[in-house]
């Protein structure tokens, strides 16, 4: 394996990558985009922090790419969308620098309090002023809080112990983990009419971008002091210049811009009451190490085929989930892979439905075994990353319920397609021996007991004596084993549904004489 380090990662992280038997790792800091493309060339992980763009480009120039892991939490320097569609896992470390961020806020705020960063200037350049730098109390003020996830959270924390009151405003946030935490969770009107000081901490996206401007200031106290150590962008950056200026906004702290590095010229250097840090927020010994050495771990573990962690494109899930899992997911593909084949062409919708004791354990990952194995033999370089994408370019449209209806199983994995003319298929599957052996049950809700290995040769027959006999003598004159068969007879319409798993796909010839018998209305071949 060759792991590139595009950005400066912990020496530890780097360390365990070189450690590993068969890796190569190549570190190139500060590249150019036009080195990074050079240097993706043969590269089947990038290890990033915020710096490097890994762009549609860069994962075009990359034929071996599998995982870019970004040792940290934004992923916005990454394309997704690019990385999904070639099926190339994206990876981040979200917990390890929540505290150095939180801090890092705290200290802005500080600083938007007691006007230390000025002080400190002016003692440097000789002086004292003491009457100037007065200041006031982070007490009895009121904080709101934009985004109350991670960082939020330990912000919301410490600014308690400084006796201050906590709003917050998010979407996703539930009174219960409000009332818990002591804060009140309020509209993004209330956090701004009511803050003394603001802090964001979201993601940048449509929703969020702006989201404190002109509007919000012309509606907030006079005198607030806002903070962002989350995304430039959250807080639009001509409307706080416009605020600081007219005296609106009397402090504000700044990790991150609109545009990084930040312009020399940027009004913004020129606000006294303005402090600003250059992307220092997971800047800290203990997070560096924490996150450098958490990606390093996670992608050498999802590049050596282990347990995927902490993936934007894929179900994450932990070691002890994915060992319950496992059985299911070869049963999950076979089912995918058989029913795309009995399905035909023109499939326009894909159902899964899980019934009994599985409904308890997390299905999507399952669910991805699926849709991955549907498309098995449809498209080239599909996985579990990828799947869901390739199925809606192809127009199909997947649909996953649980279902709590009875069935003859414990358990019961049911896949539906559905193509352009309303015609359904179904095939149903489960786990035999102690969840070990999995077993298609039913085509069609006929029951039958079929391996899901192999190839398959599916038939529908008028149920009259000599068929048996008959594809038993054209398969061994095509010197073709018969290694199991399952048979269902429905006697009230006079039609039998057998499996047979062969050892071998039979010959056009021996599929001509098949098809040529007047009593087999229809058969498939099926691969697995
Ligand atoms: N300055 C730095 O160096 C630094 C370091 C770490 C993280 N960050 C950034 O800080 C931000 C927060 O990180 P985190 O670890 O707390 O993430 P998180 O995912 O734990 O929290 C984000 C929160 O934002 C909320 N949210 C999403 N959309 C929202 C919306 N439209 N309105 C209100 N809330 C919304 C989510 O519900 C979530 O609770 C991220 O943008 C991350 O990239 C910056
Ligand atoms: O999203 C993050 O984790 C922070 O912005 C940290 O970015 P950095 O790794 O470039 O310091």
């Amino acid at each position: 394996m060759k792991i590139l380090v595009a950005d400066k990662i912990s020496p530890k992280g780097v360390d365990f990558f070189k450690a590993q038997q068969g890796y190569t790792v190549v570190e190139a800091y500060g590249s150019s985009p036009e080195q990074i493309l050079e240097l993706v060339k043969d590269v089947d992980a990038i290890a990033v922090r915020s710096e490097t763009k890994v762009t549609a480009e860069v994962v075009a120039a990359a034929p071996n790419l599998k995982v870019v892991g970004r040792a940290g939490v934004g992923v916005d320097n990454i394309d997704i969308d690019a990385a999904t569609e070639r099926g190339v896992i994206v990876m981040n470390t979200p917990g390890g620098n929540t505290i150095a961020t939180a801090e890092l806020t705290f200290t802005h705020m500080l600083c938007g309090t007691r006007p230390i960063a000025q002080a400190n200037a002016t003692m440097k350049g000789g002086g004292w002023g003491r009457k100037q730098y007065s200041g006031f109390e982070l007490m009895g003020k009121t904080l709101g809080i934009c985004g109350f996830g991670r960082i939020g959270a330990e912000v919301a924390k410490r600014a308690q112990a400084f006796g201050m009151t906590v709003l917050a405003y998010d979407p996703f946030l539930t009174d219960a983990r409000a009332q818990s935490m002591g804060i009140s969770k309020v509209t993004l009107d209330d956090v701004i009419a009511q803050s003394d000081y603001i802090t964001v901490h979201m993601p940048l996206n449509d929703e969020t971008r702006g989201m404190i401007g002109k509007d919000a200031f012309a509606k907030a106290k006079d005198g607030l002091r806002v903070f962002n150590c989350a995304r430039g962008g959250i807080i639009d950056e001509a409307a706080l210049i416009e605020a600081v200026q007219s005296g609106k906004v009397a402090a504000a702290g700044l990790d991150v811009y609109e545009g990084e590095p930040l312009a020399e010229d940027s009004p913004l250097r020129k606000l006294d009451n303005v402090v600003l840090t250059p992307h220092l927020g997971a800047s800290t010994a203990e997070a560096q190490e924490s996150v450098g050495v958490e990606v390093a771990e996670q992608m050498v573990e999802a590049l050596n085929g282990g347990t995927v962690r902490n993936a934007i494109n894929m179900p994450s899930v932990d070691a002890k989930a994915l060992e319950a899992l496992k059985p299911y997911l070869s049963l999950g593909e076979a089912l995918g892979t058989f029913i795309q084949q009995l399905g035909g062409e023109c499939i326009e919708s894909l159902k899964i439905t899980y019934f009994g004791k599985i409904t308890e354990l997390d299905t999507l990952p399952l669910s991805r075994a699926i849709q991955r194995g549907f498309l098995k033999h449809i498209v080239e370089q599909v996985n579990d990353v990828n799947a869901p994408k390739k199925l809606e370019e192809l127009g199909v449209k997947v649909e996953t319920t649980s279902s709590n209806t009875d069935t003859s199983y414990q358990e019961l994995v049911e896949v539906q397609t559905i193509d352009a003319t309303g015609k359904s298929r179904t095939v149903g599957g489960t786990l035999f021996t102690r969840r070990q052996e999995p077993r298609i049950v039913h085509i069609d809700h006929h029951g039958l007991e079929v391996n899901t290995s192999g190839t398959l040769l599916v038939l529908k027959n008028q149920d009259v004596p000599g068929i048996i006999g008959f594809i038993g003598t054209v398969l061994s004159e095509d010197g073709i084993n018969i290694a199991n068969m399952s048979l269902s007879r429905d006697q009230g319409e006079g039609f039998a549904i057998s499996v047979y798993e062969l050892d071998s796909v039979p010959s056009e010839t021996t599929q001509s004489k098949i098809t040529g018998h007047k009593d087999i209305e229809k058969f498939r071949v099926i691969e697995l």
